[in-house]
């Protein structure tokens, strides 16, 4: 807790106002008042009207706290004080009229901090360690946070709460900043958005706390074990809380007093937290965190578990002086407050580590045992093999040559390690008894009390056995603990993997939508920062289970790319489009082919080191770019897709051709901000991959219009896109046939337009595989190209933009996750219910045609075997919506645009389809389960219907 006293300003003097703060000199205590009235606090510092920005840098403990950021724990610092007491002073600097950034001298905590960051950084860098930093900057104006480094999406941002994270702003932009000017540009860029307005007293007053956060990542490898890597995720906040003050002498009326109003109220709460924390009996109380936003996202700074350091600034006006007591007394309050710093990591790591710490521990104890009894040290410090023999006594038979040859450390007592033979003194201060000399290899073979002194010593030996059995055990617990992580990690990452290829798919139908595009043009796309929010949480996954994923591809149609795939499943019979090559369940790869070798320690591959990552920030997605199908080494690259100058950088990699690890094959002209911005949709640094648009191509709106997919063109469908399992029985493809499996109605033709695509088409001619064979390689480059050219064509050459559909905007991918998840969970809901209510799925589960299991896009279906027992009814699975998207991309381009209603028909279809799909596999999950009991399957009944 610190307290600043600013000087009298020219305006105050003017008014011959009086100084009342008396500051000792190089004293911590404040005297304030006059000679008949004073009051005296005492802070941990004190800076007075001569103090300059950079004395309060250094003596404030900020510089310690960034260490500490830096190791990993939540720092903040924040200012209070009444208008016009020198809060944004002492925070940023002086404001001007000329300039927002104050002159390099009167620069205030928070640049001084970003360059004194930068100096502990360059301390603390070193070979494997990484730093990563990230910013953002938000104000609480009126009650509502508005992102000041998206100053577009002026709405209110939604303050949320998560058990990992606490409380934390939605959709806040977070900008990597790898240099000073970096950091400085974001805070020049966001002091520039501030509220700022003009009262009686301050003439720039901030209407509007302010919060400037930096995420300090850094990884480096465990000193103790160096292929295991440690993520710290370490925070620097500085927070400018708007002045409080009385509205009647700043004689605010209108906004201005409702700003008033609601500064004081959030005041209000902060205090009354501050109080609530600093009473030790209310302190396990209720605290009013969620009484204010400031509030909920101080609440970890407050009384959670970070590192917090005040600023409590006063004017030294007689005219202030109850505002300048109050604040003192705020601040003296807050002094009391004790937090439990934390470092924030990952909790399996965070696991391992205090388990590594407490072996550590127990092999310290049983070292100092071992010294108190003068046994000779083991090698390597390993501790010794004990057994206890039938009758009872103790034996330490692990002594032996072997274990220690290594230990050139002089022994305490007298073993003879040349003759192989050991003399143990076992407490010098008992030598007056008879040494026992054993003449086998070991120590001490039997050991059995003979005198009182003897019984103690049995007695101690006897302890310490215990704490070397303990510690053994703590040894191997330690390491299945760690495997399970290990595999756990390893199994999470290949399941965020499916997740991300599934949204991938769901991207390239949302580009294929004009709503989505439009979006994207319009500015901050949620779309991108959901995608960011995914890729944040797989960035953590290995490369190898990124590969696995890959090869995974849990959906039919990237799957049929791959001939090793293709001969798995024939070989396994399963006939199965959508078998992933991961078994979700246990991790097991299947006939994909294999994966790279795999540190066994870390469960990534050799030589790999993880992508930085941290739960505020992500690095950004190729936003909508086409990914290429998937690929195998052995696979030509699909010659079809390719435009003329472009690169195909994927098709010649391999593994590398996810379509999150692609770079993007299309370049969009940049967009207004700068291009290390996460949610910057065409300035992707990713991005390196250009070709001269086509003729027609004019700007991503007029794409925009010539995909005009109805709003709700529903990411579910996007799970139907692949092959017909029937028509590809029947060895043709309806995709390319421009047929429909829909109930055998005619197919209703989607005028998407698909321009000719230059195909070099040497390696399909190569192929000797019929094309409508569906287990040909062929078959499955033609099917994904179908896909590809379906949701990827940039633009429409040929027709003229079209009017865009008088859709309300689409409301984000954040919305539009929660209404998968929430159609996910209440398909599972219903599918659970129909099981509770007599085991019956909805008929729209059953299928027409028995003939074979479906062609899934979940692996749970993949893994459920054939049950005798409970043999559940033929299900069989008929993409119709996906056949009608397939269908599109033979488009007759003569025709007219679709009509709207036509493609929320076909949207309509999808979303149904997705819906049986989802009750399908609960149910067959249901089936599965009831073959171990033997029951007979549930007959299915009539389900809900959405
Ligand atoms: N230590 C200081 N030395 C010189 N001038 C100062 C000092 N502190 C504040 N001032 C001046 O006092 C005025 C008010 O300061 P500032 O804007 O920082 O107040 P504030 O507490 O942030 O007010 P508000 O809450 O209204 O935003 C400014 O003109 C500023 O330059």
């Amino acid at each position: 807790m610190n307290f600043r006293v600013r000087p009298l300003s020219e305006a105050e003097k003017k008014r011959g106002d009086k100084d009342c703060v008396k500051i000792q000199h190089n004293s911590s205590s404040i005297t304030l008042g006059n000679a008949e009235k004073s009051k005296t606090f005492t802070f941990n510092t004190v800076f007075d009207h001569n103090t300059t920005q950079r004395e309060v840098l250094e003596k404030c403990g900020i510089m310690q706290m960034i260490e500490m950021a830096v190791d990993g724990y939540s720092c903040t610092t924040f200012a209070y004080g009444q208008t016009g007491s020198g809060k944004t002073y002492t925070i940023t600097g002086p404001i001007s009229q000329d300039s927002l950034m104050p002159p390099r001298d009167k620069y205030g905590l928070i640049q001084r901090s970003f360059s004194h960051l930068f100096d502990v950084l360059g301390q603390k860098s070193g070979p494997n360690i990484t730093f990563t930093l990230s910013a953002s900057y938000l104000e609480i104006y009126n009650e509502q946070v508005k992102d000041l480094l998206n100053p577009s999406g002026r709405e209110s941002l939604p303050v949320r709460w998560s058990k990992d994270k606490g409380f934390y702003v939605e959709n806040l932009f977070v900008v990597d900043c790898e240099t000073l000017d970096d950091l400085l540009a974001v805070l020049e860029e966001g002091m520039g958005q501030r509220q700022i307005a003009t009262n009686n007293i301050n003439e720039y007053s901030s209407r509007s706390h302010t919060i400037v956060s930096l995420q300090i990542d850094s990884e480096m490898p465990d000193p103790e074990e160096e292929s295991l890597y440690i993520t710290k995720h370490g925070r620097l906040s500085f927070v400018d809380l708007a002045g409080s003050e009385k509205v009647k002498e700043l004689g605010n009326t209108g906004e201005l007093l409702t700003e008033t109003t609601n500064i004081n109220k959030s005041l209000l709460t902060l205090g009354n937290c501050i109080s609530a924390l600093s009473d030790n009996r209310k302190r396990s109380g209720h605290i009013p965190y969620r009484d204010s936003k400031l509030t909920k996202l101080l609440a970890d700074s407050l009384g959670g578990s970070g590192v917090t350091l005040m600023i409590a600034c006063i004017t030294p006006s007689m005219y202030c002086v109850s505002e300048s007591l109050s604040t003192l007394r705020y601040a003296n309050r807050a002094k009391r407050i004790k937090n439990k710093p934390v470092v924030r990591m990952d909790p399996r790591e965070k696991l391992i580590l205090s388990l590594k710490r407490e072996v550590k521990l127990l092999r310290n104890e049983n070292i100092y045992l071992r010294q108190r009894l003068e046994f000779p040290l083991p090698a390597g410090n390993k501790p010794a093999m004990t057994r206890r023999d039938t009758e009872g006594s103790l034996s330490i038979s692990s002594f032996s040559e072997e274990n220690l040859s290594g230990d050139k450390t002089p022994i305490p007592g007298d073993f003879d390690r040349s003759k192989g033979t050991s003399e143990t003194s076992l407490v010098k201060e008992e030598k007056r008894e008879p040494k026992r000399r054993d003449t086998n290899s070991s120590m001490l073979s039997t050991f059995t009390p003979k005198s009182a002194v003897d019984s103690s010593l049995y007695e101690m030996l006897q302890e310490y056995m215990v704490e070397n059995e303990k510690l053994r055990s703590e040894n191997s617990d330690l390491s299945n603990v760690r495997e399970r992580a290990m595999s756990e990690h390893q199994h999470l990452s290949k399941e965020n993997d499916k997740l991300l290829t599934k949204l991938d798919q769901l991207e390239r139908v949302f580009a294929a939508s004009p709503v989505s595009m439009s979006r994207t043009v319009s500015g901050v796309s949620s779309s991108d920062q959901h995608s960011r929010s995914l890729s944040q949480y797989s960035s953590s996954s290995t490369p190898s289970s990124q590969q696995g994923g890959q090869r995974a591809g849990s959906q039919g149609s990237s799957l049929l790319q791959s001939p090793d795939w293709q001969q798995g499943s024939r070989a396994a019979g399963s006939g199965s489009g959508g078998s992933g090559g991961i078994d979700r369940h246990s991790g097991n790869q299947d006939q994909t082919g294999p994966l790279p070798p795999v540190d066994s320690k870390r469960g990534v591959p050799n030589g790999y080191r993880a992508p930085k990552s941290h739960p505020y920030n992500t690095p950004t997605i190729p936003h909508q770019q086409p990914s290429p199908p998937h690929q195998h080494r052995s696979q030509p690259p699909p010659t079809h897709q390719s435009f003329p100058g472009s690169l195909n950088s994927s098709d010649s990699h391999g593994f590398d051709s996810g379509s999150r690890s692609n770079k993007a094959q299309h370049t969009y002209p940049p967009t207004q901000r700068g291009s290390n911005r996460h949610n910057d949709t065409g300035s992707n640094p990713d991005t390196s991959h250009s070709f001269p648009p086509p003729k027609a191509y004019h700007s991503q709106a007029s794409l925009n219009s010539q995909h005009s997919l109805p709003e709700e063109a529903s990411p579910r469908g996007l799970s139907n896109l692949r092959p017909d399992p029937q028509a590809a029985r029947n060895g043709r493809d309806p995709a390319a046939n421009g047929e429909t499996t829909h109930h055998g109605r005619p197919q209703q033709k989607v005028d998407i337009y698909i321009p000719s695509i230059p195909s070099t088409s040497k390696d399909v001619n190569r192929d000797p595989a019929p094309k409508n064979d569906p287990s040909s390689p062929r078959w499955a480059n033609n099917h994904h190209a179908n896909l590809h050219s379906i949701q990827d064509r940039p633009n429409k050459p040929k027709n003229p933009p079209r009017k865009p559909l008088n859709k309300p905007p689409h409301q984000g991918t954040a919305a539009s996750s929660q209404v998968i998840s929430g159609y996910s969970n209440r398909s599972k809901k219903n599918a659970l219910q129909q099981g509770k209510e007599g085991g019956k799925p909805s008929p729209k589960t059953q299928r027409k045609d028995n003939s074979e299991p479906p062609a899934s896009t979940e692996q749970n279906l993949d893994s459920i075997p054939h049950t005798p027992a409970a043999t559940p009814p033929p299900v069989k699975y008929k993409p119709k919506g996906a056949s009608d998207l397939l269908a599109a991309k033979s488009g007759d381009l003569s025709k007219p645009p679709p009509d709207p209603e036509s493609l929320q028909e076909i949207n309509e279809k999808l979303r149904q389809e997705l819906l049986d799909l989802d009750g399908e596999i609960q149910y067959m999950k249901y089936v599965n389960k009831s073959k171990g009991n033997a029951a007979q399957p549930p007959k299915p009944t009539k389900g809900k219907k959405r």
